[in-house]
C-alpha cells in the first residue's frame, strides 16, 4: 500500500501493533539495548508529508516529525533528488581532508539566514549535542572564561557536557555522572507557572540576579538557552526575557548562545525562534529540521568569535557530510519556494483554534502555548497548576493506539506537544486533533 498524499489516507488502525511490528519488537528487544526506548508500538515502513506507514500497512498521522526533524516532510522529493544526486558523486571525503562545495554553500546559507547582518562563520557537525558542545568550546576559547549558564527545564543533549546543561535527571542524566564542571543553572521565564506578576524583564532580572550572585560575569563564558524550550515543556518565555538576557550578556562580554536545535529552521513560523523576539544571538546552534532527516548540525556566529579558535581546533570526521549538506540545501530551497514559514503560522492558527475549543471545555488543559508548528498543551489537575503526568501518558497512549504519533515532554511529564511536518494537510491535522479530543474525553 503506497502512502496516499493526495486523497485522504485511510487511517487504518485495524490492529496496532500489527503482526509484523510485533515480530520486529521481539527482535528489537533481543538485539537492541533496553536503554533505547520507543514511543510508538509499530515499525515504520515509509513516510511522506504528514503520514507514516508502518510495516503492516497502517497509515499513521504524524504529529511528531521524528522529534521536529522532518519539518519539510520525510523524503520530500526535492530532498530525495538532491541526496540521490550527491550520493552518486561521493559519500564522504572528510571536509578537513578534501573539502567540498556543498559544505561551503550550507555555511553561506546559514550565515545569511541566521539573525543579524554582521560578519559570520559557520562550522558543521552531525548532532545537536555535538553542535552545542562546540558552541561552548568556541565561547570558552574566545572569552578565556570557563563558566556556562543554562536554565531550569533546559535540554541540550546526551553527551557529558550537554547532560550537565540539561535540567531533567530522569531519564537523561540518572546514573551517568559525574558531569562537566563549571555549569550553573538560572531560573527560566515560565509564564504559566510564573503568573502575571512576572513579565519578561522581571524574569530576566530574576535570572541575572542568580547569575551575578552565583557565577559572576567575570568568569562567565556563555549563557545558553533554547528560545522555546523543547524537551523541558515547550516553554515560550515571556516577551522581553530573551532580549534582556542578550543585552546583559553583551554588556558583560558573555557569549549569548541560542540553542535552536528544536525551535529553528522554520518550525515556529520564522527561520529561527529568536526572530520572533528580535534577538540577535552571538552563536546559533541548529540541527534537526536542517536536513530533512539526514544528520547535520551547525554552529553559526559572529566571525570574531568563530575565528578565535586556532586552525585544527574545530572539526570531526563526518561533520558536514556531503549528502547531509545536499539535503540541507534542498530543505532551504523548499522552505522558501513552498512558503513553509507561512504554512507554520497557518498550522498554528488551525491547531490553536482546535486546542482553544478543547481548553474552554476542559479545565485539565492548564495552558495552550507555542509558536508556529511547535505547540503544546500542559495538563494539570483541574483548576490548578499541579502537573498531571498520568493523564498526559493516557492521552498519548490512546493517540498511539488510534494511529496518531503524538509526543510528550516537560519536566513533570505533563506536556503533550505537537510537531507536525509543515507539509501535513489540514485534513490530516484535523484527523489527528480529533483523536486527541477523543483521547481527552476517554480519560475522564
Ligand atoms: C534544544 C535541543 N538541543 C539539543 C538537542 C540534542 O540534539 P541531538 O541531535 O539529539 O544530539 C535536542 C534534541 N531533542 C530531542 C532529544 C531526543 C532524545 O534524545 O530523547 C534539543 O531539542
Amino acid at each position: 500500500m503506497s502512502l496516499s498524499t493526495t486523497t485522504p489516507a485511510p487511517l487504518t488502525t485495524a490492529e496496532l501493533p500489527g503482526p509484523l511490528s510485533r515480530d520486529l519488537m521481539a527482535r528489537k528487544q533481543a538485539a537492541v539495548a533496553d536503554g533505547v526506548g520507543t514511543t510508538m508500538p509499530v515499525f515504520a515502513a515509509r513516510a511522506h508529508g504528514g503520514l507514516v506507514e508502518d510495516v503492516d500497512g497502517n497509515e499513521l498521522i504524524d504529529l511528531g516529525s521524528g522529534i521536529a526533524v522532518t519539518t519539510v516532510g520525510a523524503s520530500h522529493p526535492a530532498v530525495v533528488e538532491a541526496v540521490q544526486r550527491q550520493v552518486a558523486e561521493f559519500t564522504h571525503t572528510c571536509f578537513m581532508v578534501t573539502p567540498y562545495e556543498p559544505y561551503v554553500r550550507v555555511a553561506e546559507r546559514l550565515n545569511a539566514l541566521t539573525p543579524g547582518d554582521h560578519d559570520k562563520r559557520t562550522v558543521l557537525f552531525n548532532s545537536g549535542a555535538e553542535a552545542v558542545e562546540n558552541a561552548i568550546k568556541i565561547a570558552r576559547h574566545a572569552t578565556k572564561r570557563s563558566a556556562v549558564v543554562a536554565f531550569d527545564h533546559a535540554y541540550h543533549g546526551r553527551t557529558n557536557l550537554t547532560m550537565a546543561l540539561t535540567a531533567k535527571a530522569m531519564p537523561y542524566k540518572a546514573g551517568f555522572g559525574p558531569f562537566a564542571p563549571d555549569v550553573f543553572r538560572a531560573p527560566m521565564s515560565y509564564p504559566f507557572r510564573d503568573g502575571a506578576g512576572v513579565d519578561g524583564p522581571a524574569a530576566a532580572r530574576r535570572a541575572i540576579d542568580v547569575i551575578e550572585k552565583q557565577v559572576g560575569a567575570g568568569d562567565l563564558a556563555a549563557v545558553v538557552i533554547e528560545p522555546i524550550q523543547g524537551e523541558g515543556g515547550f516553554i515560550v518565555p515571556a516577551p522581553g526575557f530573551l532580549a534582556a538576557l542578550a543585552d546583559w550578556c553583551a554588556a558583560n562580554g558573555v557569549v549569548f548562545i541560542a540553542d535552536e536545535v528544536q525551535s529553528g529552521i522554520a518550525r515556529t513560523g520564522r527561520m529561527f525562534a529568536v526572530d520572533h523576539e528580535g534577538v540577535v544571538p552571538d552563536l546559533v546552534v541548529s540541527a534537526k529540521g536542517i536536513a530533512g532527516g539526514l544528520p547535520l548540525s551547525a554552529v553559526t556566529g559572529r566571525a570574531e568569535l568563530m575565528n578565535s579558535v586556532h586552525v585544527g581546533g574545530l572539526g570531526g570526521t563526518y561533520g558536514g557530510n556531503p549528502i547531509a549538506c545536499a539535503a540541507a540545501l534542498a530543505v532551504f530551497d523548499v522552505i522558501e519556494q513552498d512558503g513553509l514559514l507561512q504554512r507554520a503560522l497557518d498550522i498554528e492558527q488551525l491547531v490553536r483554534g482546535r486546542l482553544g475549543e478543547l481548553q474552554a471545555a476542559d479545565p485539565r488543559i492548564g495552558d495552550v502555548r507555542g509558536r508556529g508548528a511547535m505547540l503544546a498543551i500542559e495538563l494539570v489537575q483541574p483548576g490548578t497548576t499541579d502537573p498531571d503526568p498520568a493523564l498526559t501518558k493516557a492521552v498519548a497512549a490512546y493517540a498511539h493506539s488510534r494511529g496518531v504519533v503524538a509526543l510528550t515532554c516537560g519536566t513533570h511529564g505533563n506536556v503533550l506537544r505537537l510537531l507536525p511536518p509543515l507539509t501535513i494537510t489540514d485534513e490530516q491535522l484535523h484527523r489527528g486533533l480529533d483523536v486527541l479530543a477523543d483521547a481527552l474525553a476517554a480519560a475522564r
